[in-house]
């Protein structure tokens, strides 16, 4: 061959490896067409076509490689298959397509779990809730009156807040009240106090203590002698999300907790009247005799609602299921979601709240991470799995619409890409860190 042919021929094979490479599954294909014994050829560091879609990310451009029979055995100069390339970059879709295992186990799809515990909206303690002084009468009655001690004040469960100067419409903070602010309100029978817990230090004396007091009272009458530019936060959602995530993970244990005062007056075994003890952690039954005092007293705690919540992947890897409520704002689409029922397990809950709202069968199921969701006591347990049908018919009664959404797709709404076709679930949400966990087990981002 002399050496024009040869560089005429380099050439050739830089460009087909260019759009293996960017993903240009049209060119790629035109040139197999032309010149198919491009396929298996090698360019710098012995890379081939094959292994720089897999090393990107470009499913199709994959799919038309391996459909005109590339070869998945050939290595690179570290001797790397692209089987190895897609799986160090995190594209377990591409991984799944090509290994030689036809029914690889959908397992290879979940995304890696993160090694940290995410840093989730809610999830964040600034408090030592301190449990062993919930009983000691003497401690929590010389903190009720320390002058030090932090009140936060809650009006039909929507917490006292301020608005920063210079930030009126979004992030509010907390009105920190001391006790000289609410002496009318620790001597009223009508409010019910809750122990928060300590501010975290390392001294074991002098600890500051918070406690949340929850009133019916007329909240302008209230407001009076406040700061000036204080008012009850309304609307839990969206307006609990307006909080910094060192005040929502406070307002997550005193909402839910008042909540539960709230919903649970009288006795729930036998309706008689209840006395609060414990800081406010329990109420107890004042019937001598009633079934709520023997075994497990579990209805004298404040209660905790399991909720499993799931991002769906599709077993091609590369699409996840979304779905939307009527009452969503227009365009957002979240992950499915459902109350864990009684004698279920995580995964029988997804499987069967999947199958209740979008149709789709559910395979295996990996837990991420969780999150506290005060509205008005939910623990959502955030699971990926895999679907193993694709058809969708949707429950009408609890969702609105469910579809299929591309990798790209998540990823446009992600970053608010122009050309997203859907809104993300707020960043506060579990939701969006499911969402975000499967792009991001992409190493590219
Ligand atoms: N943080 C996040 O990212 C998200 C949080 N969520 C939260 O998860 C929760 C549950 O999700 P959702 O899809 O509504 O749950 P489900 O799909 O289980 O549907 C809830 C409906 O089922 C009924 N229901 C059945 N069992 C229970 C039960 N044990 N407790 C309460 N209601 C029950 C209720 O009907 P009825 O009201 O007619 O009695 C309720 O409206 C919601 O409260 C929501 O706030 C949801 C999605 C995202
Ligand atoms: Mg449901
Ligand atoms: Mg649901
Ligand atoms: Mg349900
Ligand atoms: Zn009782």
């Amino acid at each position: 061959m002399s050496s024009i042919q040869m560089s005429a021929r380099d050439e050739l094979l830089q460009r087909f490896l260019d759009a293996a490479s960017t993903g240009d599954v049209q060119k790629v294909s035109l040139m197999i067409s032309q010149s198919k014994d491009l396929l298996n050829q090698r360019g710098e560091q012995g890379w081939s076509a094959l292994m720089l879609a897999a090393r990107n990310g470009h499913y199709d451009v994959a799919k038309v490689l391996l459909s005109n029979g590339c070869d998945t055995s050939v290595t690179n100069r570290s001797g790397q298959t692209a089987l190895d390339v897609a799986l160090f970059w995190g594209h377990r879709h591409i991984a799944r397509l090509l290994s030689s295992d036809a029914d690889h186990d959908l397992r290879q799809l979940l995304p890696n779990r993160g090694v940290e515990e995410p840093d989730i909206y809610f999830n964040r303690e600034i408090l030592d809730r301190m449990s062993d002084k919930r009983n000691d009468a003497e401690w929590l009655a010389a903190k009720r009156v320390a002058p030090e001690t932090v009140f936060l004040l809650f009006h039909a469960l929507n917490p006292l807040v301020c608005s920063g100067a210079d930030d009126e419409v979004e992030e509010v903070r907390l009105c920190k009240l001391r006790s000289a602010a609410v002496q009318e309100l620790l001597i009223n029978s009508q409010t019910v106090e809750v122990f928060l817990g300590v501010e975290k230090q390392e001294e074991d004396d002098g600890q500051l203590a918070w406690f949340a007091l929850s009133t019916e009272d007329d909240p302008t009458q209230l407001l009076k002698h406040k700061h000036h530019n204080s008012f009850f936060l309304q609307g839990a959602m969206p307006g609990l999300l307006r909080l910094s995530d060192d005040d929502a993970g406070v307002v997550a244990q005193a909402r839910s907790v008042l909540a539960w005062h709230s919903r649970y007056r009288f006795c729930p075994t036998c309706g008689s009247d209840t006395k609060v003890e414990e800081g406010g952690y329990k109420r107890t039954c004042l019937r001598a005799g009633c079934k709520s005092l023997q075994g497990v007293h579990n209805t004298c705690y404040p209660r905790v609602d399991p909720v499993v919540i799931m991002l769906v992947l599709h077993p091609d890897g590369n699409h996840c299921l979304l779905g939307r409520k009527k009452i969503f704002p227009p365009g957002m689409f979240s992950c499915l979601a459902g109350f864990v029922e009684p004698g279920e397990t995580l995964e029988t809950a997804v499987r069967r709240e999947v199958r209740e709202e979008s149709g789709v069968q559910v395979g295996p199921v990996q837990y991420l991470s969780c999150q506290a969701w005060p509205m008005p006591s939910c623990l959502m347990i955030g699971c990926h799995c895999v679907a193993t049908t694709t058809d969708i018919k949707v429950d009408q009664n609890e969702i609105e619409e469910a579809r299929w959404f591309t990798r790209q797709q998540v990823m446009d709404a992600l970053v608010k890409d122009k050309r997203a076709v859907f809104i993300m679930p707020p960043r506060q949400a579990i939701a969006h860190y499911l969402l975000k966990h499967w792009i991001g087990c992409n190493a590219n981002l």
